[in-house]
């Protein structure tokens, strides 16, 4: 660092010259916004002064209706002008505490001057709005900065490549206004800005990294390209920083066609929704549509079924070894999650659309309106050349049509007169101000009373249908249970895996029960969706999966169907694949569709070298993994004889990382069961520990229990895993699990094991750790 050079005070001048800049352009706007939010508040306050109110003769509705609409155009207007000074404001705000981090000297070929560029969150022009103090970190020019080191140096631009020489590469540090430090880059030094930002604690909010990116993470955030874009990372090595620096320059480079709704992001389970969510509001930018796969399957299927809990299948698979049926279930879960299973449901829906769908009878008051039989005749009397989803549209049109004789002739049945008297003051007056409607349409006149009960009579018959006819949009005519169903009743199925018999068996008796399985849930939605049509999603245009390891093969599909038009960017670790269904499963980071462009980030920033180097050893080809040179104490293992002995180990652990000002430390558990058994103990000696269970969607400092699949994606100053025992983890299947808790670290790993540790450190280097 160049603490109070001659450089250092000129940089500091810069700030300073900046925050006047700046100082000058809030002053200015605010003058304009209490202008603007006066005359909102006025408009506001006048809003019916200027409307003419006027409801005698329908033209004077419509010029009521003209009038109020014009106001409120006139505010909206004003308002929106407001709501984008007040974003700017922010903006500038944001930009005054820090208002840049880094800066390149750049001579570009055929120029003679060296100029000067100065790298923020946002740009900043000076007061004439003629000359950049700031540049975006997304403008072309920027990308200098992640790509290069001193020397040649290119960059694209819409208008075509620009080359030149970098003669300075220089990063800041600076707070509240004050330049803290200062780093010069030279082609072999490491990134000191780097080394500072990652020795700080851990937070409970991931935070924006743009003023280290790193040059192969440059590649994924400008990516434009591809249509879809595979990042295969290891575990730290920054996929989910570089997936929103990425929605943050999307936002920027299409600012005028693309806006956060075309983007959807799907997490790994609540709790990261919102430990990610500051990210993109801290760079100026709204956040994206967040979800996890388990909301949408609940969201489409919890009307009818009770769908498990992904966490509770894996919960079950860790936890039930030792129940019946417990093989039948993974066969299950592998099966369903293949491409297998798709193919035998698209041949299932080939013969469907011959014969063999099957419907639900439309009945009223007990009796028929369309029986199943009539509806199956209609269906199959159609062009067969016809796709299954247009039939059901055509059917769909024929049923509303008998639907509506039916309610035509229901009008004069007794039970409408029965009704009617005991309709109450606002049903009545609903029906009158019908009946008012309806007289002007008509002009002829009728005995007031016999027309009342003739109104009356359609609105009570009108509401009972109505129910109907919606459920006959929504194509619920069609028995899409019984038609899963008898998927697992097939004489000839396409393929015969391992266990069908009982794989039938166990998922007849679950629908049966109205449960559908998290392995049951994505296949039950496909074969809805085409047999109905597909609900494909045209909003979203980009979107993000996270964690894409665990999703199978048969997901991907089904997500690829869903957001037909949707460029896609898929981040993972085949390493900390965790569920069931991606054992021996073609992950979909090793798919290379059309259009794919594949990016592999081998180097690892969360973790100190000592800890890369421990964990390194835990999985088949971790050799591949560079650790950041961050340093820090090597792993320690802590074998202890019995539960009594573990907790007290476990207490002083806790006590002295709290000691050396560790802030986020981490108890993670295989399962919700060892953490809620944990819990249980350690609450008394360790009062301030808190239990994250399923429902948990944000986390505090402090000291936590939690099972590893829901520490994925997150990270803490402190890891202790509970029990690293043999006992614990001693399958291979759980290696991936037990790497993706210890990958966790920041700064420091304990694992603690009730008698001898797991297997998976059979092959880690005993120096790699210590022994406590
Ligand atoms: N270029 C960078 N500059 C600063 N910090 C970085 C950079 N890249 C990654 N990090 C930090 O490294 C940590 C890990 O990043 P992130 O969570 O994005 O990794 P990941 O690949 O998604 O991890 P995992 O797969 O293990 O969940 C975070 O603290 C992040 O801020």
């Amino acid at each position: 660092m160049m603490r109070m050079s001659k450089e250092w005070e000129k940089e500091q001048q810069k700030v300073e010259f900046v925050q006047d800049v700046i100082n000058q352009k809030v002053n200015h706007i605010q003058e304009n916004m209490g202008g603007l939010k006066g005359g909102i508040i006025d408009l506001r306050k006048t809003f019916w002064d200027d409307v003419t109110v006027n409801l005698d003769e329908p033209d004077d509705v419509i010029e009521t209706f003209t009038s109020i609409k014009q106001q409120a155009e006139l505010l909206a207007e004003r308002e929106r002008t407001h709501g984008h000074s007040y974003r700017v404001l922010k903006q500038m705000q944001r930009l005054k505490d820090s208002p840049f981090f880094g800066r390149i000297d750049f001579l570009e070929d055929g120029e003679n001057s060296v100029e000067s560029i100065y790298i923020g969150i946002a740009s900043l022009m000076d007061v004439n709005n003629e000359e950049f103090l700031i540049y975006d970190w997304r403008a072309p020019i920027s990308s200098l900065y992640y790509d290069f080191s001193p020397g040649r140096a290119i960059y694209n631009t819409p208008s075509g490549m620009i080359e030149g020489t970098m003669e300075l590469k220089r990063q800041y540090i600076i707070k509240n206004g004050v330049l803290k430090g200062m780093f010069d880059t030279g082609v072999t030094i490491g990134d000191s800005l780097l080394q500072e930002v990652l020795g700080g604690n851990a937070n409970t909010q991931m935070k924006s990294i743009v003023a280290t990116i790193q040059r192969e993470q440059n590649h994924i955030i400008r990516n434009e390209k591809s249509k879809i874009l595979i990042v295969q990372g290891v575990a730290g090595s920054g996929k989910t920083s570089a997936a929103l620096q990425r929605v943050a320059y999307l936002l920027y480079r299409y600012r005028n066609t693309l806006s956060s709704d075309n983007i959807m992001l799907f997490s790994p389970n609540p709790l990261f929704n919102s430990y990610v969510a500051t990210v993109l509001p801290e760079l100026g930018e709204e956040n994206m549509e967040q979800t996890t796969y388990q909301q949408y399957l609940k969201t489409r299927l919890g009307g009818q079924y009770h769908v498990e809990d992904s966490f509770l299948q894996m919960e079950y698979t860790l936890t039930a070894m030792d129940e019946t049926g417990y093989e039948t279930k993974m066969k299950s879960i592998r099966y369903k999650a293949g491409l297998d299973f798709k193919t035998q449901i698209d041949h299932y829906v080939e013969n469907l659309s011959k014969n063999g769908l099957i419907f639900k009878t439309i009945s009223f008051r007990g009796r028929t309106v369309v029986s199943a039989q009539e509806m199956y005749e209609y269906f199959y009397s159609l062009d067969p050349s016809i796709s299954i989803p247009n039939r059901l549209k055509l059917t769909t049109e024929w049923l509303l049509k008998e639907i509506a004789k039916q309610e035509k002739l229901e009008r004069t049945k007794e039970w409408v007169l029965n009704e009617a008297e005991l309709l109450d003051k606002t049903d009545y007056l609903e029906a009158f101000q019908h009946m008012q409607k309806d007289k002007r349409e008509d002009e002829e006149t009728f005995d007031d009373a016999d027309r009342e009960f003739q109104i009356l009579a359609k609105s009570i018959v009108n509401k009972h249908f109505k129910k109907i006819r919606s459920a006959v949009k929504q194509n619920r005519f069609l028995n899409i249970k019984a038609l899963y169903r008898n998927l697992f009743t097939l004489k000839e199925p396409f393929s015969w895996p391992e266990g069908w018999e009982e794989i039938c068996d166990e998922t007849l008796k679950n629908l049966k029960a109205n449960i559908i399985s998290y392995e049951d849930a994505t296949p039950y939605l496909y074969l809805q969706d085409q047999l109905e049509g597909r609900k494909s999603n045209t909003l979203i245009r980009h979107l993000f999966i996270d964690e894409a390891q665990d999703y199978s093969p048969f997901q991907f599909e089904f997500l690829k169907q869903l957001f037909p038009h949707c460029k896609m960017t898929i981040l993972g670790d085949v390493n900390q694949a965790i569920y069931a269904h991606t054992i021996d499963a073609p992950s979909l980071l090793n798919m290379e569709p059309e259009g794919t462009e594949k990016i592999v980030l081998r180097r690892s920033y969360r973790s100190t070298k000592q800890i890369v180097d421990f964990t390194k050893g835990l999985i088949a080809g971790g050799d591949m993994i560079e650790p950041f040179n961050r340093d820090g104490e090597k792993p320690v293992l802590i074998e202890v004889d019995d539960n009594d002995a573990l907790h007290e180990k476990i207490e002083e652990c806790v006590g002295r990382l709290k000691e050396e000002g560790h802030e986020t430390i981490a108890i993670i558990c295989k399962t919700m069961k060892e953490s809620q058994a944990a819990y249980n103990v350690l609450k008394t000696s360790l009062p301030a520990v808190r239990l994250m269970d399923l429902n948990a969607n944000s986390y505090e400092k402090g000291i936590v229990i939690l099972p590893a699949y829901l520490a994925k994606g997150i990270e803490f100053d402190a890891v202790i895993i509970y029990n690293a025992s043999n006992e614990q983890y001693g399958r291979e299947y759980e290696r991936k699990l037990f790497y993706t808790a210890c990958t966790r670290a920041m700064h420091e790993l304990h694992l603690f094991s009730k008698g001898k540790r797991t297997f998976f450190m059979d092959e880690v280097s005993e120096d790699t750790y210590k022994r406590g």
